[in-house]
């Protein structure tokens, strides 16, 4: 457990959630349904590595079906802003009003095949402001701050770019399962082949 270190989880709502993967939940048949429980499955599996490891994860989302099923699991939620980096500063704002000191993370909730140890080993490399960049080298599947810093989070496209030109360093180790965020069918085959959370693997067989 990292005890100095909290992470905010950003959860759209569901039905807005994950437009690149619609029809990847029940083969293009166009149940809003199956495509909810996949959205939610990504960030529950996700949301369960982190919490092994940090000692907080605040999700912030506006959906009461995820603030419902995290509750469950014991993981706090807020409510937040429009858009993502409002509701990641949002996020961050709480986490950091509790512990002047802290590490404080974003973690994108689209992870379902995350390693608590990967997460944890990139975590440990970082000595500063610092982003972990996806697969495709483009995104941001991790933000960090610097002890007692801010968070200062510029997701969205060519967001690696930002956070770099920002002054953070990019973590590179061995993660995969850190690195593969599922935006689309063919993430979801590559995060299958790394191992999936396991409310995701229960919808795979629907999926594949
Ligand atoms: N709370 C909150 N989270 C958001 C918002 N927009 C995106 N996210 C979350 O940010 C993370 C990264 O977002 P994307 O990978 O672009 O996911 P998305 O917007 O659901 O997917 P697309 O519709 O395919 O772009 C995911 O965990 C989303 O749930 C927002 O407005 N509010
Ligand atoms: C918003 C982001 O996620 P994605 O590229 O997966 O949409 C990001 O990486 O900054």
């Amino acid at each position: 457990m990292r005890r100095q270190v909290d992470l905010v989880v950003p959860v759209k709502t569901l039905d807005r959630a994950k437009t690149r993967l619609l029809g990847a939940a029940d083969r293009g048949a166009g149940d809003p349904d199956a495509h909810a429980a996949l959205a939610l499955a990504l960030a529950l599996d996700t949301v369960t590595a982190a919490a092994g490891v940090v000692r907080h994860v605040l999700a912030v989302t506006s959906d009461p079906a995820v603030v419902a099923e995290l509750t469950a699991l014991g993981v706090e939620s807020a409510p937040g802003p429009e858009g993502l980096n409002p509701a990641l500063r949002h996020g961050a704002a709480l986490l950091r009003a509790r512990d002047p000191r802290s590490v404080v993370g974003a973690l994108q909730a689209d992870l379902p095949a995350l390693r608590a140890n990967e997460l944890a080993a990139a975590i440990d490399a970082a000595a500063g402001r610092a982003y972990c960049p996806d697969r495709q080298g483009t995104g941001t599947t991790l933000l960090l701050s610097a002890p007692g810093g801010e968070l200062d989070p510029r997701f969205g496209v060519g967001s690696a770019d930002a956070h770099a030109a920002s002054g953070a360093v990019a973590l590179l180790g061995p993660w995969p399962s850190l690195r593969t965020d599922v935006d689309t069918a063919e993430d979801l085959g590559l995060a299958a082949v790394l191992g999936l959370g396991s409310r995701t693997a229960a919808l795979l067989p629907v999926c594949g």
